[in-house]
């Protein structure tokens, strides 16, 4: 079912699909949701000035992003970019393209964060984290002047938790069984599970701060969700959750039938 994009400001039908990231000699092959991410990626890239300090956001459609500031900056066609990264993910790929990074100690104003998410409500709420970095990925994004969130039409939804999928919540390991348990009780229909990884024959994932994530499903929805963030982060044991309530400024979400820019 098609959801609905109340604050869309402008829709460009169609006007990506000739652009370098797709597949350029055949306008007939159908973009793929790869193809969808880069798209969204690029046209983020377009806010990025010479001089910014740039959030780099974590996850395979921020690397899209990540990849294309450094193109630019190899081109000379940006100068002067510092990249604040949002995991070790990041900063690899960052160091790796020859991107200049700093952190928040130095920078701590950012012009410019670019990340993608796990889904984007009617009023541009996310749920971020699945790919394991919301702690990072929330202090810089909070502290950027301007926080653009880019996604392929599959990340949108009507409300919150109603996917099916987790909303991710960072803990510290000691006694994260009982931090679970606590979490499940403040929610009807809720279920928490200790993020796994399978690399680790089932050991809990580890973030780059060395703690863990629970994983929560809603049954019922989430319900209001500055409510819910604050029973969240009163238990104790809590980290951050990722819900980004209220915080990004625009979402480029790319579709099979063209870019659409949302807008606060
Ligand atoms: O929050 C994130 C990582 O912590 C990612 O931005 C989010 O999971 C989206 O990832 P992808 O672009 O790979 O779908």
């Amino acid at each position: 079912m098609a959801i609905p994009l109340p604050r869309c400001l402008y829709t460009e039908k169609g006007a990506s699909m000739s652009s370098p990231p797709c597949p350029s000699s055949s306008p007939a092959i159908p973009l793929s949701q790869e193809d969808l991410k880069k798209i969204a990626a690029h046209k983020a890239v377009d806010y990025v000035k010479s001089g910014m300090v740039i959030g780099l956001g974590t996850g395979s459609t921020a690397q899209h992003a990540v990849a294309r500031i450094a193109e630019l900056l190899n081109q000379g066609e940006l100068t002067n970019i510092i990249g604040i990264p949002t995991s070790k993910q990041t900063l690899d790929q960052a160091v790796a393209l020859g991107i200049p990074l700093s952190d928040l100690d130095d920078h701590p104003t950012v012009d410019v964060a670019i990340d993608g998410a796990d889904e984007v409500d009617t009023e541009l709420n996310l749920i971020k984290g699945r790919g394991g970095s919301l702690l990072r990925e929330k202090m810089v994004e909070a502290s950027a002047k301007k926080f653009i969130v880019i996604v392929d039409e599959s990340k949108l939804v009507r409300g919150l938790g109603s996917s099916g999928h987790a909303l991710p919540v960072e803990v510290v390991p000691f006694c994260a069984k009982n931090t679970a348990r606590k979490l499940e009780r403040l929610f009807d229909g809720c279920k928490a599970e200790i993020r796994v990884c399978r690399q680790r024959n089932g050991e809990p994932f580890v973030t780059d701060n060395a703690n863990y994530i629970v994983n929560l499903f809603f049954e019922k929805g989430i319900g209001n969700l500055e409510a819910a963030s604050e029973r969240i982060l009163g238990v104790e044991g809590v980290i951050e959750h990722g819900m980004f309530l209220g915080m990004a400024t625009t979402v480029v979400v790319a579709g099979k039938s063209g870019v659409t820019f949302l807008d606060k």
